[in-house]
């Protein structure tokens, strides 16, 4: 297998990796990430990590009983959460001496030409400087995914971690789930359904397969996933889904090992 080391990659980390069921942090959970992907910049990676989280957290934080239902308490809740998790994550690429910086976005700012440049070189500074960028999408200004559980523009991480990979150019995106990786269905709803390894090609059938989202926490489910891919794969890189309970195997999928699921961009596909 002939895969090319990855220079710049992003990596996408979901609700439910950063989270308790309760919506409280997982500190062990972002402790290991982090210091993963402080190692893999110490090893020469460019990295920009889009996060989840900010409304669970929030929510939590606020000790709201559940996920408000307003707009308003949602978004409120997102102010309270990104507050709360930047200050965690500063704190942990802190010890392993990487600087971060926080990035939040809405759909107006990657879809407006001029916004998107001034976005890009912002990226390429922070990169140049060797800043570990931190994105999520600005949930307190922008409603698209909060409101309609779908995206337009943005409206997901998962499709804004896909954008981000493609505005900067990096050559591999990570998406971190609470699952392996796609499987032929939903294996919370079939048992018998098999893991995936290799993607080539965004088929009907593979389209097909992707079903709804896991918890409360989660937000896209795989749909949102393989939105991602088409981008991803478009902009000439590829994606991997897999367990963001294994942060580790990041050091395996940089490899190219075969880990989760991975879709291969067209330019990398006649290599095989
Ligand atoms: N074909 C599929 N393969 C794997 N997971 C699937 C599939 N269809 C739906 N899912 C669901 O998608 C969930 C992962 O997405 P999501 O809940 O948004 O989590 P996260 O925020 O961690 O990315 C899985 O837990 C699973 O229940
Ligand atoms: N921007 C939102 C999360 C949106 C999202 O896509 O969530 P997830 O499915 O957990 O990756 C937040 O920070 O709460």
């Amino acid at each position: 297998m002939n895969i090319m080391k990855p220079k710049r990659m992003v990596v996408k980390v979901g609700t439910s990796t950063l989270t308790h069921p309760s919506g409280s942090l997982d500190l062990r959970s972002m402790e290991r990430l982090v210091r993963v992907l402080s190692d893999l910049c110490g090893a020469g990676h460019e990295i920009i990590l889009v996060t989840s989280g900010a409304i669970a957290v929030g929510v939590a934080h606020l000790g709201l009983p559940e996920r408000p239902s307003s707009l308003r308490r949602k978004q409120a809740a997102a102010a309270v959460g990104q507050c709360r998790m930047m200050h965690i994550y500063d704190k942990l690429f802190s010890e392993y001496n990487r600087t971060m910086a926080q990035i939040l976005l809405t759909g107006e700012d990657v879809e407006d030409p001029v916004r998107a440049e001034h976005l890009r070189g912002t990226f390429s500074a922070l990169l140049e400087l060797g800043v570990l960028p931190v994105v999520n999408e600005n949930d307190s200004v922008s409603s698209a995914e909060i409101e309609t559980g779908r995206h337009k523009v943005l409206g997901d991480n998962d499709t804004l971690s896909a954008i981000v990979a493609s505005l900067c150019g990096a050559d591999l995106l990570v998406l971190l789930s609470d699952i392996d990786g796609l499987y032929s269905a939903d294996p919370r709803v079939d048992p018998g359904a098999k893991l995936l390894h290799r993607v080539t090609e965004l088929t009907p059938d593979i389209l097909d397969m992707a079903g709804n989202p896991g918890t409360w926490r989660g937000t896209g489910g795989m749909a949102t996933k393989l939105s991602a891919a088409k981008i991803a794969l478009e902009a000439g890189c590829d994606m991997v889904i897999t367990n963001g309970a294994r942060p580790e195997d990041l050091y395996g999928i940089v490899e190219g090992r075969e880990t989760g699921t991975r879709f291969i961009a067209k330019r990398k596909a006649g290599d095989q």
